[in-house]
């Protein structure tokens, strides 16, 4: 990857426990995120005025936006930092817009993590992540990339379990899903109690099981709102070596986990082609960040 282009790696929720409701209506979540090969890249080119151009397989359903987080994000770091907003950006928009794997919150971290090298500004990744949290809850856990257990309202993160190689499978039925209106269909149902996980996992089928035990509890809601998710689950559980079938976040995007890269690409091969689906395995993490070790403007 050029220096002047970030990556925004896919986010998936292995399972998404809501835990409690906070009085200013944000979810308390438990939540096993990885991170995927899939995902949309952030390009940078020096211009004296801050501009967005989209391309890519998704990129009309952003067209009629008129916040992108990307523009927002740059503007948060700008007047954190007290330089001017500048730079032309591009956004190849490869993932689903309102899809459950977090894209749009992909992007506004992809922005902070390109603008901090571009415009000189060196800051640790710690520095970053308060300004990741007022862009959204799932930015946070985005700005890094890497895997990661993640409460709170998403701005609380530890370390996940050690992760096997494994395979990936997403598919989204091509409906978007509001990710409020899912959490107001949830209804008055009671909280789940965080997961019981090991240290790690040697393989992925020991992992499947023991995320057979966890849940979505977003999945009820958002089948409701949007039946197709029923048949997505079902497809990727008919595929052979199949480990797990779950939905991400609050979809309509489901994953499967299956045995290895290469299976998860076939499978997502012959999925229905109306469906938007990808296969491949883990992304290990994106960091072209700082450490709080490294002077700024060293
Ligand atoms: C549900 C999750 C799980 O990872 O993923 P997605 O389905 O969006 O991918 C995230 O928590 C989504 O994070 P994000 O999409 O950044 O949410 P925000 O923009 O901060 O919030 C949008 C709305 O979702 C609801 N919301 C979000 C996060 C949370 N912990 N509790 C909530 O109740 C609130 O109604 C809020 O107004
Ligand atoms: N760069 C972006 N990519 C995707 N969505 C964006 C972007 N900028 C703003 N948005 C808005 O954020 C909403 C949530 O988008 P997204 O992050 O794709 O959802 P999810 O987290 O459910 O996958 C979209 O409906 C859109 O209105």
């Amino acid at each position: 990857m050029s220096p002047a282009s970030e990556r925004a790696p896919a986010k998936v929720n292995l399972y998404l426990h809501v835990t409690g409701r906070r009085p200013d209506g944000y979810h308390e979540l438990d939540s096993l995120v990885v991170f995927a090969g899939a995902g949309d890249v952030l390009h940078h080119t020096a211009a004296p005025d801050l501009s967005l151009a989209l391309c890519g397989g998704e990129a009309e359903a952003l067209a009629a936006e008129p916040d992108n987080l990307v523009l927002r994000a740059a503007r948060l770091l700008a007047g954190a930092a007290g330089v001017p907003a500048r730079g032309a950006l591009r956004l190849e928009k490869h993932l689903p817009v309102a899809s459950g794997i977090g894209g749009g919150s992909a992007d506004a971290a992809a922005a902070l993590r390109l603008l901090n090298r571009c415009w000189g500004l060196r800051w640790p990744e710690e520095r970053l992540l308060p300004l990741a949290a007022q862009l959204g809850a799932d930015v946070p856990v985005c700005l890094s990339g890497r895997a990661a257990r993640m409460s709170g309202i998403g701005e609380v993160l530890a370390p996940a379990p050690v992760l096997p190689s494994a395979g990936l499978v997403l598919a989204n039925p091509r409906r978007p899903l509001s990710t409020p209106a899912v959490f107001r269909a949830r209804g008055m149902v009671g909280f789940s109690a965080p997961a019981a996980l090991p240290a790690g996992w040697g393989d992925a089928a020991t992992m499947a099981r023991d995320l057979g035990t966890c849940g979505n509890d977003l999945e009820p809601p958002a089948l409701r709102l949007c039946p197709e998710v029923g048949m997505v689950l079902t497809a990727l559980r008919a595929a052979p070596n199949c480990l797990l079938a779950r939905m991400s976040g609050s979809g309509a995007t489901c994953f499967g986990l299956f045995p290895d890269a290469a299976t998860a690409a076939t499978v997502a091969a012959g999925l229905p082609a109306a469906w938007w689906r990808w296969g491949g395995g883990f992304t290990a993490g994106v960091s072209s960040l700082y450490s709080a070790a490294e002077p700024a403007g060293a």
